[in-house]
């Protein structure tokens, strides 16, 4: 057992009495953090820390939880570089990637505070008598679970809004990335936020069940996988009373039709397909090429720009573009579904291949269009599958085709194809001309069908973060000057 105090209980850092865990450097398998995981009577502590924090830290004006707020987005600005390697350490992605999301992380705060005024805000207006005053409340306690893809600046999209809007925190990150969390956490302790308000409990999926179970919890913010998504959800039911937001996977499709400039499109599918070594919810999965020349150019032209992607560690000092998988496991599952894929009838025309022992994969792609029982999966890694089509309504039609709906892009000068495609399409982001990743934080986010359930986060965060409440209110009790019929009160 170690002793590494991993867990944060009511602002008091404490080691872990579960099963021992570890995080590893995907790159080269070193061994960057390791503690025992929370156990269901921690994960009990932690709730009732938050509750008993609750009232006094949603009793604050908003002014007075926003400097804290400020100060968590100063300590992360002067702290960005050690976090940054923290992220690139923990996940693999290069250097230049997770200076970006810590960049996001900071971004989020005024994000976050715009979108709480203008989303869930005070409103007041004049009645005949009185006035009528929509107000928006804290859920109370509750919990946030971490994809590992953004260990730092997706929990962070749920836990900045929710802490403005007064509600207390129990944060379980990905047990891939507890590094980023431990740190993230230190942060905003160094920023001043009171003991309670947020905890932390790190450990493996038991540790997870522990707290979704827990019926302390008024609330439940999730980013991961669909099918955790899906076990969550059966799992909350018969609790309608209570909030669960669930941001998923995806299955995306990127369509191209007409487009004139083969670079730009090939940059755009690259750069929808393959950043992050693919490990984002919103990485085009798959790839629609008309039949015929123009389809055949792109193809040819995208098969030789992918062949010289850069796949290296996170801090050579020529920055690749993809760095190492989250896992050795992860890599070889991308092996696995490339397999599959082949042995349904894809073809490869860029075989991905994995660096045994390590997570390192080179990006792949395949020709699909003649599979049958094309498994509606997320593959979450940079395998592209390519479809031709002859017909866009048909193509539109097999994007269509998935339980997923995050996100969705045209490639294609024809602005009515455009207006086309974004009346057929079902996704909660549809682009034009542009990647389909590195969605705007200013913006909703989120998915339908199995990619989520219809809590959009980043900007609309707010709404899932605070209840609205409506009231009439008079200073004094005062008789009307017209009584209902029938009623004699004298
Ligand atoms: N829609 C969105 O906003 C985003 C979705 N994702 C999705 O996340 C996935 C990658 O992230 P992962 O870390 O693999 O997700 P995951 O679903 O494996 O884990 C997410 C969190 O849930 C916890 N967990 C896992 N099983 C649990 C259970 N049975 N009960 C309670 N907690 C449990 C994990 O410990 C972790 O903290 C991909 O599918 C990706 O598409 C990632 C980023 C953004
Ligand atoms: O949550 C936000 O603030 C905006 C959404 C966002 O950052 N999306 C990113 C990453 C999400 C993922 O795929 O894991 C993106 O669209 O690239």
């Amino acid at each position: 057992m170690t002793t590494h105090p991993a867990q944060l209980i009511n602002g008091e850092w404490a080691a872990g009495l579960g099963s021992e865990f570890k995080s590893v450097n995907p790159a080269n398998n070193e061994v960057i953090w390791s503690a025992n995981s929370a156990t269901a009577e921690q994960v009990d502590a932690a709730v009732k820390a938050a509750r008993q924090a609750f009232y006094a830290w949603g009793d604050l004006d908003l002014a007075e939880r926003l400097t804290i707020v400020q100060r968590f987005a100063q300590e992360l600005k002067e702290n960005s570089e050690e976090l940054a390697v923290a992220i690139a350490k923990e996940t693999g992605k290069p250097l230049w990637e997770t200076r970006t999301e810590v960049g996001a992380m900071v971004g989020k705060i005024a994000i976050s505070e715009k979108a709480y005024h203008e989303r869930t805000g005070t409103v007041e207006n004049p009645m005949p008598v009185g006035r009528a005053v929509i107000r928006h409340k804290a859920h109370g306690v509750v919990a946030v679970f971490g994809p590992y893809n953004f260990p730092g600046h997706l929990p962070n999209g749920h836990i900045v809004p929710a802490l403005l809007a007064g509600n207390t925190v129990i944060f379980k990150p990905s047990e891939l990335t507890p590094y980023v969390a431990e740190l993230t956490l230190k942060l905003w302790q160094k920023a001043g936020l009171p003991a309670g308000v947020i905890n932390l409990v790190q450990g493996e999926v038991e540790t997870g069940k522990a707290l979704a179970s827990h019926k302390g919890i008024d609330g439940l913010f999730f980013t991961g996988s669909s099918r955790t998504g899906h076990l969550l959800h059966e799992q909350y039911a018969g609790q309608p009373g209570k909030i669960l937001a669930l941001e998923m996977g995806g299955n995306n499709p990127l369509i191209v039709k007409d487009a004139s400039d083969t670079k730009a499109v090939v940059h755009d599918i690259i750069q929808s397909a393959f950043i992050s070594s693919g490990q984002r919810c919103t990485c085009a999965r798959k790839l629609f090429l008309p039949v015929g020349a123009q389809g055949d150019e792109i193809l040819e032209h995208l098969i030789r720009a992918t062949k010289a992607i850069k796949v290296g560690n996170f801090d050579d000092s020529e920055q690749p573009f993809m760095g190492s998988m989250i896992s050795e496991r992860a890599a070889a599952g991308m092996v696995a579904a490339q397999q599959q894929l082949q042995e349904l009838g894809g073809e490869s025309l860029l075989e991905l291949t994995h660096t045994a022992n390590t997570g390192f994969v080179t990006p792949g792609i395949i020709e699909c269009t003649n599979v049958t029982n094309f498994p509606d999966e997320e593959h979450f890694g940079p395998l592209l599958k390519v479809f031709r089509y002859s017909d866009f309504d048909a193509a539109i039609e097999k994007a269509n085709d998935t339980s997923f709906g995050l996100s969705a892009g045209l490639l294609g000068d024809n602005e009515a194809d455009y207006e086309h495609f974004l009346r057929r399409i079902r996704a909660g982001i549809v682009n034009w001309n542009r990647p389909i990743t590195g969605a705007s934080s200013a913006a909703p986010f989120g998915g339908i069908g199995a990619s989520g359930n219809h809590r959009a986060s980043a900007y609309y965060a707010a709404d899932y973060c605070a209840y609205p409440v409506a009231s009439v209110e008079l200073e004094k009790v005062t008789l009307p000057g017209t009584l209902s019929p029938g009623l004699n009160i004298d």
